[in-house]
């Protein structure tokens, strides 16, 4: 079974407006809602992508019901603890450019967190366990540390996706995968990254570390992903971008999907980016013709590695 885990949904709420201007009042053309956090996420994509999984975290309010109700219509299982307070709000501006207010987390307590690992403790070998999203402020950093050390010791595979503290704290708990952005990767090691060339020493780096696949998107500039025996590169299928909130995720998802119908590490890898722009080309998330369409327009090459 895919189990994710998701510390920090969130109810997105997108608005599209011409020009922001602050200070003043702005009207939207268009807004939506839908369920988000990058552990949710995944569980969509999953879905769309024919995997079922499921969604475990920390819900409340009537945000959280909105997320549970949502998620169960697609026919995702669910076991959400529930939190007292209401799961936060996410807002996603597009205007000009895509912008992002990401709200605060309700808070977390110790029984909570018990809770959710009693629930890990089915984890088994052939489980793939998907880590993703940000720590709520109430719950150590150290947690997807603790997490994942936990499902190794039960032979699961465990699947990163998230940044800063939390990021960095799980790397010596040797996951089988990672997925940071580009930025992502930089803020690990205190640099700038801004092409694919300038990853490779620090893709090298954490895959030294033990961890299985490395991979590094650059949003429309390609993706790498390191092994222990090679480095590749793909590019990415040329398009019109409607939305990019849950992009990362579908690469995320797109690479487990892949990864569970046993394709060649080079399909794995294209249909992962495949997954990841088809969501980025649609308002909602990828859906599998899309993915299988774009996946022709991608082309995977071997990258030197450094000395
Ligand atoms: N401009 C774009 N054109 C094509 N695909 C894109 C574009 N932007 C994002 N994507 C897709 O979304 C994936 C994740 O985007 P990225 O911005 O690197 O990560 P994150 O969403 O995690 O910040 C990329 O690997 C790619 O598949
Ligand atoms: O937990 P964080 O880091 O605040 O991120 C949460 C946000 O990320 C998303 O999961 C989207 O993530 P990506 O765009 O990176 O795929 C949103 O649904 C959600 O609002």
């Amino acid at each position: 079974m895919i189990y994710t885990v998701t510390l920090n949904p969130a109810l997105d709420y997108f608005v599209e407006v011409e020009r922001v201007n602050f200070g003043v009042v702005n009207r939207s053309n268009y807004d939506y809602k839908a369920p988000g956090g990058k552990g949710i996420n995944v569980s969509r994509v999953l879905k769309r992508l024919g995997h079922q999984s499921e969604a475990l975290g920390f819900i409340g309010g009537f945000t959280g019901d909105y997320i549970k109700t949502v998620v169960e219509k697609e026919d995702i299982k669910t076991n959400f603890v529930q939190v007292a307070g209401d799961t936060r709000i996410n807002i996603k501006i597009k205007s000009e450019s895509e912008s992002e207010i990401n709200g605060v987390s309700p808070d977390i307590t110790d029984e909570h967190l018990e809770q959710l690992q009693k629930q890990l403790a089915v984890l088994n070998e052939g489980d793939a366990l998907v880590l993703a999203g940000s720590v709520p402020a109430t719950i150590p950093s150290e947690i997807y540390e603790v997490l994942c050390k936990s499902a190794r010791t039960r032979k699961a595979d465990v699947f990163i996706d998230s940044s800063g503290e939390a990021m960095k704290k799980v790397l010596e708990s040797q996951p089988t995968f990672i997925k940071p952005n580009h930025h992502e990767l930089g803020e690990l090691f205190s640099v700038e990254i801004n092409e694919p060339k300038e990853a490779i020493p620090y893709v090298q780096e954490l895959i030294g570390k033990g961890i299985q696949y490395v991979l590094v998107s650059f949003a429309g500039d390609g993706a790498i992903l390191g092994t222990k025996d090679q480095i590749l590169f793909a590019n990415t299928p040329k398009g019109e971008v409607k939305n990019s909130v849950g992009a990362g995720d579908s690469v995320v998802a797109g690479f487990i999907a892949a990864n569970q119908e046993k394709v060649s590490l080079e399909d794995a890898f294209k249909f992962a980016v495949a997954t990841g722009s088809a969501t980025a080309f649609s308002k909602g998330f990828a859906d599998r013709d899309q993915v299988e369409s774009l996946m022709k327009e991608i082309n995977i090459r071997e990258l030197e590695r450094d000395e």
